[in-house]
């Protein structure tokens, strides 16, 4: 029997493409500019499997790809899938779950650090030259030790971060969850909280939730107004998941102190987004789990995937 076809919206590390040609036929598109959507249809011609990290699989792309039987995305978030879709089309999906959680959770441990204390608008004074003798008062920041976290969504990374919160900066952690999970609570010491009291007793609230039709703008205008002004706001999950005019507002008039954010509404960022102009949000370019190590691990995993999910062998892990 011939080896099934994949094909690769971008370049994989070698030892990746390596696993791969034992098993199906590779190709891949190599070029540093992103693949347009209609060169993509053009590629997906008799292919059988694709592995991707965020390119929408939606009827249309399904209509344009009549072989298609498995999609892999190299990412734990597969909000990217219509899922009635690719049911309608028989299409099986998978993702890379587990091996980015400590990542993940040790970037917001960073967001954290790096907007109670400033840190990169104090690098930026550092490097300018203009840190003056005798202006310490203006460069003080807040605690983070034996503060109190709300974290909203306790999964896999969720627990990563209360860990991480609880044992290494000894904060009191609190949760939303739409399951309890008082295993967990007991291990851990966390307690949980209903939505309106975690947003209106935490120093910082973390966003964790996966984007579904019921997380879109989870976090808008009302709950902005819960929070304490001295409160600080962490979103690395997605951005659809906040209503951002409204954290904006919540920014600019002090409903809240300040946000660190990995994640936006419209991605990459739009270079005159307000957001860009506030000296009380750190923002990164959605980097949760971008490390060497751990992408090269999702890429691997999501490898295996279409490679099981075409041919039985090994096992995948299915959305
Ligand atoms: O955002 C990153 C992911 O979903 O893996």
């Amino acid at each position: 029997m011939s080896r099934p076809i994949v094909f690769s919206d971008k370049p994989l590390p070698k030892e990746i493409q390596a696993y791969l040609a034992n098993h199906v036929k590779l190709t891949m598109w190599e070029e540093a500019h992103k693949l347009k959507r209609e060169q993509l249809f053009e590629k997906l011609q008799g292919v059988d499997g694709f592995m991707t990290s965020g390119e929408l699989i939606n009827e249309e792309l399904l209509q344009n790809a009549p072989n298609l039987r498995a999609v892999s995305t190299i990412s734990v978030g597969y909000d990217h899938f219509d899922l009635n879709a690719m049911r309608k089309h028989q299409i099986i999906g998978t993702h890379t779950p587990y091996v980015l959680d400590d990542t993940v959770a040790d970037l917001v441990l960073s967001l954290m650090l790096a907007t109670a204390r400033r840190i990169p608008e104090l690098d930026a004074l550092t490097k300018s030259g203009c840190w003056k003798k005798g202006d310490s008062r203006q460069l003080f920041g807040v605690d983070v030790h034996h503060k109190k976290l709300g974290i909203i969504g306790m999964g896999r990374i969720g627990e990563k971060i209360a860990k991480r919160a609880k044992y290494g900066f000894d904060m009191d952690v609190s949760y939303f969850n739409r399951k309890r999970k008082k295993g967990m609570e007991q291990q851990l010491g966390l307690h949980y909280e209903e939505l309106e009291v975690l947003l209106r007793e935490s120093d910082f609230i973390v966003l964790m939730v996966p984007l579904t039709n019921e997380t879109k703008h989870f976090i808008g205008a009302h709950e902005f107004t819960l929070m304490k002004p001295s409160s600080i706001f962490i979103n690395a999950s997605r951005g659809q998941t906040v209503d951002e005019e409204a954290m904006t507002e919540a920014l600019l008039t002090g409903e809240i102190l300040a946000a660190g954010l990995d994640v936006y509404e419209q991605e990459p960022i739009h270079p005159t987004n307000p957001l860009l102009n506030l000296k009380n949000v750190v923002t990164l370019p959605h980097i949760g789990s971008a490390t060497s190590e751990t992408r090269d691990a999702m890429a691997m995993m999501a490898a295996k995937n279409i490679v099981a999910a075409l041919t039985g062998v090994g096992s995948c892990y299915k959305v």
